[in-house]
């Protein structure tokens, strides 16, 4: 990028964070190509699996699945992309969600969740126990998450779009592990991200410090004792890290820093020791910061809110509908648990394992949507297909990635059946979903989801 259109105040701002040495190596940096990055999806596939296929990509330092990305490499265009087997995220936003240490089977909230990064590589660490709720508190940016959540095939996950103070009101003490992406300034994305420059010039840097010390205390109360909470930001100025961290322990003498060691491309910071930030001269990424803190496990509990389930007219719906859902999953491997089931207008939600819904609370979605009853019969998901792996289905119909039919699939187009299947099948390619299909005779009716289709 051209360093003249980085803004003076905060070109002297990281003189004086840096000093004058690393200060010439960290401009230097910023005339470099920016990084781009996949990261494995484990919920489908290996990491050999898909290295087989691009190559023997160079692993991000800082994570277990993250990858750099070759120039040039189709990555976006490549079914396996559709097939949800990768997620495409910047390289030093995959540290966030590697440093809060999720657990199978743990409750986790992330807090500012949109377009769903972190909250993707969070559901891979829980691998499909326990509950995840992602939040977000703008529902145009939490609609692009839901997307993410349902390629990626994740089924245990909640979204909410909400206010921090409303769901603390709701999830008192309820979270083991809490992330706080916060909104931010943004300067470490100035190099891949020119146009951020712009908001800063505009709002100024220290715009985003109160909503960040909002979500911080909010986040808090949301924690249970001996819980962890992770703060980042992409941006270099200590008022939204260093010091905006320093406030929160001056406010919360139940809360300590955890300190995550300085290896692997992180860089301890000077300023609050135990905290890491990353810089683009010092690793291959842009610039972030993280900070992971841990609750005392002697903070009080203070009672929980009840949960909701379904009502007496819901759970009677659901009764009627059971031999329909009972006919679609009879060859199925991987059944819903009639116990989980939840009724939306025509669509049926199997809730996660874990989980607690608040009537109050405004949800864009509660766990997997399997599909809808329509004239009484059981119409399966865009999400579910992205949910099962093939063995889970009865008869799936697979092609190789470069075979012209899976290009034909996702844009849409009906296909003629090449053996005398019926009924719902699934539509993989080398064996990974992307969709479904209804074969009537000699034709695949297409039902991969209009707003997905890969453009001609
Ligand atoms: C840095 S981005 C999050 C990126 C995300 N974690 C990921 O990995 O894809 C910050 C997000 O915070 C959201 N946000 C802003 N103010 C918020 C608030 N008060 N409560 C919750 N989310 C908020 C923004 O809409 C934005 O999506």
């Amino acid at each position: 990028m051209q360093i003249d259109r980085l803004p003076r105040p905060f070109l002297e701002e990281m003189r004086t964070l840096l000093g004058e040495v690393e200060y010439e190596a960290f401009l230097a940096s910023m005339d470099e190509v920016p990084l781009s990055g996949l990261r494995v999806n484990r919920l489908k596939v290996s990491t050999e699996k898909l290295t087989e296929t691009f190559g023997a990509l160079q692993p991000v330092p800082w994570t277990k699945n993250g990858f750099y990305r070759e120039p040039g490499g189709e990555y976006t265009s490549h079914p396996y992309y559709y097939a949800g087997l990768y997620y495409m995220q910047e390289p030093s936003a995959m540290s966030s969600a590697a440093l809060l240490g999720t657990k199978p089977g743990e409750r986790i909230l992330d807090l500012c969740a949109a377009p769903g990064g972190k909250s993707t590589q969070i559901a891979d660490d829980l691998q499909g126990e326990g509950f995840l709720l992602s939040n977000d508190l703008s529902a145009s940016r939490a609609r692009a998450l839901l997307k993410n959540i349902e390629l990626m095939g994740i089924g245990n996950c909640c979204i909410s779009c909400e206010d921090s103070g409303r769901l603390k009101n709701e999830y008192p003490l309820f979270f083991d592990r809490i992330l706080v992406d916060a909104p931010c300034s943004g300067e470490g994305m100035f190099r891949k991200h020119p146009a951020v420059i712009k908001a800063w010039l505009e709002h100024g840097k220290d715009f985003y410090c109160p909503v960040q010390s909002k979500l911080l205390d909010d986040a808090a109360d949301m924690l249970r004792p001996g819980g962890t909470l992770l703060y980042s930001t992409c941006t270099y100025n200590r008022n939204e890290n260093e010091n905006q961290i320093a406030a929160f322990l001056d406010r919360h003498p139940d809360f300590s820093v955890d300190p995550i060691p300085a290896t692997h491309g992180l860089t301890a910071s000077a300023f609050l020791p135990g905290t890491v930030r990353l810089f683009p001269h010092k690793a291959r990424a842009e610039g972030h910061f993280v900070a992971r803190l841990k609750k005392s496990e002697e903070a009080q509990p203070i009672g929980t809110a009840n949960t909701v389930f379904s009502g007496k007219k819901e759970t009677q719906l659901l009764r009627q509908l059971q031999p329909s859902l009972d006919e679609f999953f009879s060859a199925s491997a991987r059944k819903p648990d009639p116990s989980r089931l939840k009724l939306q207008g025509d669509y049926i939600l199997q809730l996660p394992e874990a989980t607690v819904l608040r009537a109050p609370l405004r949800y864009l979605r509660t766990g997997l949507l399997l599909g809808q009853i329509s004239h009484g019969r059981f119409k399966p998901s865009q999400a579910l297909a992205m949910y099962l792996r093939a063995e889970d289905f009865e008869n799936p119909i697979s092609y190789s990635a470069d075979d012209p039919a899976v290009r034909r699939y996702l844009r849409g187009e009906t296909l003629e059946a090449t053996d005398s299947g019926s009924g719902f099948r699934l539509f993989c390619v080398d064996g990974y979903p992307l969709g479904f299909v209804k074969q009537d005779k000699q034709r695949y009716k297409n039902l991969y989801l209009p707003g997905w289709r890969m453009q001609r």
